[in-house]
């Protein structure tokens, strides 16, 4: 089986790719970088959900191949709900993963760690061209704390600030398979795994 996988971003994809394989799944995940010319994704939905329909849609009706998308974000308590749907782009229009981390870091200054509390979440849709209507939708989440200075090296966005309790590790210092296993995508992907096969034979 071959999926594309609608993205841009190579940390989602590699942790996609090592969830599937994880689970026993052979298929063949291509991304955004695998087409030629691919079309650029104006994410101007308010939900998670209409993001990453948005992305799967135009590079399913793109591709002609079965695609997912995958919307997430970063909900900090202390700033009622930001980042949230605009994780990406916080820090404005040439925004990147460290200018993130630092608008978010001098956004929660001064609050105690306690009070720093968050959530991650991902949102993955399963679209088949020709079949919008029947899109497969699931999600998953995580629940953490923004540590007040980054902590690790692996990972991607703001990892090294996410901080999880349970594992007294961020994101950054995780493997991607312990990520996975407890992570916001990692969460969601189980879903999605769990439910595809049988949203598969509506199309058989
Ligand atoms: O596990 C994660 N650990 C840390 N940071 C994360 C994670 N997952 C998403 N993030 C960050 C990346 C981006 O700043 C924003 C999501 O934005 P989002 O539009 O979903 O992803 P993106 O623009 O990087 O790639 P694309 O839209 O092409 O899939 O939150
Ligand atoms: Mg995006």
């Amino acid at each position: 089986m071959e999926i594309l996988f609608a993205t841009t971003n190579k940390g989602k994809a590699t942790e996609l790719r090592a969830a599937f394989k994880n689970a026993g799944i052979t298929a063949t995940i291509k991304t955004n970088a695998d087409l030629d010319r691919p079309p650029v994704v104006e994410e101007y939905g308010t939900t998670f959900e209409q993001n990453a329909k948005l992305k799967a849609h135009e590079l399913a009706d793109y591709s002609q191949m079965l695609t997912i998308a995958d919307d997430s974000g970063l909900m900090v308590d202390a700033l009622d709900g930001a980042p949230g749907v605009h994780s990406a782009r916080y820090a404005g229009i040439e925004h990147n993963d460290h200018k993130n981390n630092a608008k978010l870091l001098a956004e929660l200054g001064g609050v105690p760690l306690k009070q720093r509390t968050a959530k991650f979440n991902t949102t993955i849709v399963a679209s088949k061209p020709g079949h919008f209507d029947q899109d497969l939708v699931v999600s998953g989440q995580c629940a953490g704390l923004i540590l007040p200075a980054p902590q690790g090296e692996d990972g991607f966005g703001y990892d090294p600030l996410f901080f999880v309790p349970e594992k007294q590790k961020t994101f950054a210092e995780m493997t991607t398979a312990e990520k996975n296993s407890l992570s916001h995508r990692g969460r969601a992907i189980s879903q999605l795994l769990q439910k595809l096969p049988a949203w598969l034979e509506q199309f058989e």
